[in-house]
């Protein structure tokens, strides 16, 4: 087997949502090529000291709020790569051009530099994920007050999972719900029903776990999540390229009371094997838990209740 060369690499973030790149300096494979600042481990140093490292050397700044996000592993002609990307929302110093290269901020979708290196172009992707995934609770909430609430929160991502309707009132209501969130700019993902998201035009479909595993190919749609539970479950997400996963329950839910909850212990077991897709944290999330779920390298938080108040 290749020898695999462990990089760290680091997103950094602005408020706004834009993301930094650099171009690969002269004399490097695949110079002139855009990444993110970053470079490979030295001997016996963590992921996140590789990084802080390498953003000294390589730009003059100092980490101060760093999380770990995604694990991709790309095979190269010169190498087998595994690299670790973490989003940091804090660093001290002026960003300086070591080595020569040039950076350029960058917004989600709309990338005005290129080449980008060829393992970067699903992380690219993952960056345009809201950090909060609203799940309707229309069960508890009746269709009005679910409707009104949806209006009044417009959350940027929207599943639509209501199991307790049958298939035409579940495709009555999602006519409803998407000409609301195309008014108001919310991504409607609907559950378990790629057929029909494809038929009305919504944005993606959202897998439960069951309908994952039994997935061949990812279904052609823009955006493909899933809901896991497991190392099994999220190694098919990957598998199939998915857009994102929802990983719990972290906490126990009136919604699933016969599952146990994985705890925050659990979600790290199974976050830490590094995956190349962004996990949300589910399960008795609220808004306030989004920074201690990115602490344990979740993307965001997947809010069911929370969502709605
Ligand atoms: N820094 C960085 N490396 C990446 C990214 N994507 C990606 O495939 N790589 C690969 O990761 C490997 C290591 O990156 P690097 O060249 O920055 O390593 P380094 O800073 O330690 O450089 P050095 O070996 O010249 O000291 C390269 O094979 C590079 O192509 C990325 O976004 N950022
Ligand atoms: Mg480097």
């Amino acid at each position: 087997m290749r020898k695999i060369t462990h990089v760290a690499a680091g997103i950094l973030l602005r408020a706004d949502g834009s993301f930094l790149l650099g171009s690969r300096p002269a004399g490097k494979p695949y110079a002139g090529y855009w990444e993110f600042p970053g470079g490979k481990l030295e001997n016996g140093e963590s992921e996140l000291d590789a990084l802080k490292r390498e953003l000294v050397e390589e730009m003059g700044i100092s980490v101060t709020a760093a999380t770990p996000w995604i694990v991709q592993t790309f095979d190269y002609p010169h190498a087998s790569v595994r690299l670790s990307f973490f989003r940091i929302s804090g660093w001290e110093g002026k960003i300086t051009a070591h080595e020569g290269q040039e950076f350029a901020w960058q917004v989600p979708g709309q990338l005005n530099v290129s080449p980008i290196l060829p393992a970067n172009g699903p992380i690219l992707r993952g960056l345009a994920l809201p950090d909060e995934m609203a799940i309707s609770n229309m069960a508890e909430l009746g269709e009005t007050a679910f409707l009104a609430a949806l209006e009044k929160n417009k959350p940027r991502w929207l599943i639509l999972r209501e199991p307790q309707l049958n298939a035409d009132q579940y495709r009555q209501l999602a006519e409803k719900v998407l000409a609301i969130c195309k008014g108001q700019q919310t991504r409607l993902m609907l559950h378990d029903a790629s057929e029909l998201a494809i038929a009305i035009g919504a944005d993606g479909v959202h897998l439960p776990a069951r309908s994952l595993l039994k997935l061949e190919k990812r279904p052609a749609l823009d955006w493909v999540g899933a809901s896991t539970h497991n190392a099994a479950e999220l190694s098919a997400a990957s598998a199939l390229s998915l857009d994102y996963a929802l990983l719990g329950h972290i906490s126990p839910t009136p919604s699933h009371p016969d599952t146990a909850p994985l705890g925050w212990e659990g979600f790290d077991a199974l976050i830490q094997q590094g995956w190349p897709l962004p996990v949300y944290a589910l399960g008795g999330m609220k808004p306030q838990d989004l920074a201690l779920a990115q602490q344990h390298g979740a993307h965001g938080v997947a809010l069911m209740r929370a969502a709605w108040i």
